[in-house]
C-alpha cells in the first residue's frame, strides 16, 4: 500500500502542488512557515477526511478562496486506485474513489489507513478517553469489518434511548432499547477487548525501546464496571441516567489507561516521555496492522527531528523501516533524516506553498 501521486490544490498556503512519492521514505524540506506541515496535513485528510490541526474546514481552505481539491492514487490490491476530495467553505464535500461518487468519508480510512506522529500528538494521553476510544477503534475498524456497522447501531440505540430518557417515567419505558443495545455493547466491547490483547504485547515492546526505563502497564475500560451484567446494570442506573440525561455507561465511555506504578502516564511523565510513549503507541499500532492487513498503514511524521532527542529518534527510524511502509516526514534540515533512514530517500523541497522535487 503506497502513495504514487498526490495533488493538492488551494489547500492552506499551497496554490497547487503535485508530488510524485517513493514507496519508501518521502521527505518533505522547506524552512518554517513554507508549508511542509499543510502537505501532511493534505495526505491525512485524503485517509481521515478531516485535518489534525483543526476541526473548521475553512481553517484548511486557502485564503479568499471558497474550496480545496485534494486528489491521490494509491496502490491498492495490486492496481493503481484515483481518489478525489473537494470540500466547500459552505459544507459542501464530494469524494470520489476510483471515479465513482462516495458517500461516506469513513471510506477513506478503509482505505489509506494512517498513522501520524506529531508535536501535539502527546494530548492522546493528556486529554479525555475520546481520543484514547478512538486509537483502539482505528485498529478494530481495520481487523474486524462488522465493528463500524455496530458501532453506528449502537450511536442510534444510544441516540434514542437518551431522548426516551427524557420523557420516561419508569424503566419500562425505556427498557425496550436496552435489550438490543446491550447484546451491540457485549459484542463490541468484544471486539475492543479482543484487538487489544493482540495489541497490548507490542505496545510494550515497542514502549520498552523508547521507555526502558519505565514499566507500563495497560488497561482497558470498556466503559462500565466489568463485573456488573450490563443489561441489569443499565437497569440499576436508570434514575441516575435520566436526572443526568444521558446513559452514563456503555462502550461510549471506554478508555485505554496506561500506568506506570498504579499511576496515569499523564501524571507521572515529562512532556518529552508522554511525545515518545505516544510515538511507541502509534508506531505499535501501525506495525500490528502491517502484520496482519494487505492495505499497509502509512507513517505521517510531523518535525520529529526537533521533538525527539537524537538518541530516541534512533527507535523510530527502526520501527518505521521495520515496519516496511511508506513514510512522509517533515523537517527543516535533511542530513539528520538521511543518517537514519539511509541514502533512499526521495526529497521534495517545500518553499512558499510550491513543491519541487529535488
Ligand atoms: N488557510 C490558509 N490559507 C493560506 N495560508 C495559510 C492558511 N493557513 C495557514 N496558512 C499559512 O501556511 C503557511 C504554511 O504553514 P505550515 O504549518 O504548513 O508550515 P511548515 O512548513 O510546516 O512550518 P514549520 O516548520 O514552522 O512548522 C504558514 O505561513 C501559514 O501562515
Amino acid at each position: 500500500m503506497a502513495i504514487t501521486q498526490v495533488n493538492v490544490s488551494q489547500f492552506r498556503n499551497i496554490t497547487n502542488a503535485k508530488l510524485n512519492p517513493e514507496p519508501g521514505v518521502n521527505l518533505l524540506l522547506g524552512k518554517n512557515g513554507s508549508g511542509k506541515t499543510s502537505l501532511l496535513e493534505a495526505i491525512h485528510f485524503l485517509g481521515l477526511g478531516r485535518s489534525f490541526r483543526s476541526h473548521l474546514t475553512k481553517r484548511v481552505i486557502q485564503y479568499e478562496q471558497d474550496a480545496f481539491t485534494l486528489f491521490a492514487k494509491f496502490m491498492h490490491q495490486g492496481s493503481e486506485t484515483p481518489l478525489g476530495l473537494r470540500k466547500s467553505k459552505n459544507g459542501d464535500t464530494v469524494l470520489k474513489i476510483a471515479g465513482e461518487k462516495a458517500e461516506r468519508l469513513s471510506q477513506l480510512a478503509e482505505l489509506l489507513p494512517l498513522q501520524l506522529i506529531h508535536p501535539e500528538g502527546y494530548s492522546l494521553l493528556t486529554g479525555g478517553p475520546k481520543g484514547r476510544r478512538s486509537f483502539i477503534d482505528w485498529g478494530v475498524f481495520h481487523v474486524e469489518p462488522s465493528f463500524f456497522p455496530q458501532w453506528l447501531r449502537i450511536k442510534r440505540l444510544l441516540k434514542q434511548r437518551n431522548m426516551a430518557l427524557k420523557t420516561a417515567k419508569s424503566y419500562r419505558d425505556i427498557a425496550y432499547w436496552d435489550v438490543e443495545l446491550s447484546s451491540r455493547c457485549l459484542q463490541l466491547t468484544a471486539f475492543r477487548r479482543d484487538y487489544l490483547t493482540q495489541l497490548g504485547s507490542e505496545i510494550l515492546t515497542t514502549a520498552a525501546d523508547f521507555l526502558p526505563e519505565f514499566e507500563f502497564h495497560l488497561d482497558f475500560f470498556q466503559g462500565w464496571d466489568k463485573t456488573k451484567d450490563l443489561p441489569s446494570y443499565l437497569e440499576q442506573n436508570f434514575e441516575r441516567d435520566r436526572a443526568l440525561g444521558y446513559t452514563s455507561i456503555g462502550p461510549h465511555k471506554a478508555d485505554l489507561r496506561i500506568k506506570v506504578a498504579g499511576v496515569p502516564v499523564a501524571d507521572v511523565l515529562s512532556r518529552g516521555q508522554l511525545k515518545l510513549l505516544v510515538c511507541a503507541l502509534r508506531l505499535a499500532q501501525g506495525k500490528y496492522h502491517n502484520g496482519v492487513s494487505d492495505n499497509k498503514c502509512i507513517f505521517l511524521l510531523d518535525d520529529f527531528t526537533s521533538e525527539l532527542d537524537s538518541e530516541k529518534q534512533l527507535p523510530l527510524a527502526k520501527h518505521i523501516a521495520e515496519s516496511g511502509a511508506q513514510v512522509f516526514i517533515t523537517a527543516i534540515e535533511r542530513e539528520r533524516v538521511e543518517e537514519l533512514f539511509g541514502q533512499k530517500i526521495k526529497v521534495f523541497h517545500v518553499e512558499h506553498g510550491n513543491v519541487s522535487e529535488l
